[in-house]
């Protein structure tokens, strides 16, 4: 499907499902909305699948791999060679994603849509890294429409293959600068402000990052009313994969779960393509990166986790799944007022 087909293919989410949901979790024989938002993203799911019967058995993560060329700016604290790595990593269990991913019951797709050397995971390169965006534009817009057009693709075939769930995650050295650019941009804030010192980084490697996307920002003058513009410019491969991810989710009504700073980012330029999606996304954790609070309320979503995570991979998408999947366990499984012949809760006035 074609960004521009799957832009016209989404409407709001499901009323009626979220209405059912709601009165299903104030049956059941507890206080009112006493699981907070447990209940909350359970109604979302039901709006989002169309259906109050929810199950959430056959989760994935899809991790979007890919290398920035503005690496050579300096602006991180470890080479390029590290992305492939852990790309490959993802598959044998030796990245802290794929061993939650085992412990949380779901399944990880890492993608290679494009790191800069070969891997062996699923192959959607669609260039060997991108170009040093201080010297110009990262990528072209055709690629970032194609960088798009694979993440709406992969939830498609993880629909079809049963999976109720999708975590979005990345692995990219260099692409908490590509956020951080990306982030300014879209919300108009300063550079100081949205950015920080990604997997570390020295006060030196700070300096040099604020300059490098600042002046990457300068060059390319992306248009922030254009979310395809800011991606192609001063973006990269795996923000753009992850947008598609989210955008496809509200094209084919699957939950999409934000990770840290790098997915969120990934989300708001998925909003600003397509305003809708926002509510076919579900908010995870609040990284520890300083902006990270930031582009979720610009989203609107609050996080129900605070764990001062900033791993990136998907790493805090997956830990919501158990907290999910424990929500899912009392909406299908708990006795209803009803059933213990108790007459309705009534909060006092
Ligand atoms: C070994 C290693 C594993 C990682 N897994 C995720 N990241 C995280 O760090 C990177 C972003 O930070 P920056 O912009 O500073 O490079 C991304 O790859 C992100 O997923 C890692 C980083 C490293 C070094
Ligand atoms: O929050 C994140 O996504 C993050 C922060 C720092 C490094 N990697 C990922």
């Amino acid at each position: 499907m074609t960004l521009e087909e799957a832009k016209k293919a989404i409407k709001e989410p499901d009323q009626q499902a979220m209405e059912l949901c709601k009165r299903r979790w104030d049956s059941i024989a507890k206080p009112l909305h006493s699981l907070g938002k447990l209940e909350d993203n359970l109604v979302k799911i039901a709006g989002i699948t169309g259906s109050a019967d929810i199950h959430l058995e056959k989760k994935a993560l899809v991790t979007m791999c890919a290398d920035n060329g503005v690496v050579e700016e300096g602006v991180t604290q470890t080479g390029q060679e590290v992305t492939a790595i852990v790309t490959d990593n993802f598959l044998n269990k030796k990245a802290t994603a794929s061993i939650l991913c085992s412990m949380a019951g779901a399944d990880i797709f890492p993608v290679d849509i494009g790191v800069a050397a070969e891997t062996h995971v699923i192959d959607r390169k669609i260039a060997w890294g991108t170009k040093n965006m201080t010297k110009g534009p990262a990528m072209t817009r055709e690629e970032a429409q194609q960088a798009l057009e694979t993440g709406i693709s992969m939830v498609e075939e993880l629909k079809n293959k049963g999976y109720s769930l999708i975590a979005t995650g990345e692995m990219g050295i260099g692409n908490t600068t590509t956020s951080s650019a990306v982030a300014s941009v879209l919300l108009n804030e300063e550079v100081e402000k949205m950015t920080g010192r990604g997997a570390g980084l020295s006060s030196e490697g700070m300096t040099r990052k604020i300059n490098a996307i600042k002046k990457a920002i300068e060059i390319n003058q992306p248009d922030p009313t254009d979310g395809v513009d800011v991606l192609s410019k001063v973006g990269g491969f795996d923000i753009a994969g992850m947008a598609g991810l989210f955008i496809g989710g509200a094209v084919y009504g699957v939950p999409i779960v934000i990770d840290g700073f790098i997915s969120a980012v990934a989300a708001l330029a998925a909003a600003r393509i397509c305003p809708l999606v926002k509510e076919y996304m579900l908010a995870s954790h609040v990284s520890k990166e300083p902006a990270a609070h930031l582009i979720l309320e610009a989203l609107g979503l609050s996080a129900p986790l605070h764990c001062d995570m900033c791993l990136g991979e998907g790493t805090g998408a997956v830990v919501l799944f158990p907290i999910l999947d424990l929500a899912c366990g009392v909406y299908n499984g708990m006795s209803t007022f009803q059933d213990i012949q108790v007459e309705e809760y009534k909060p006092l006035a």
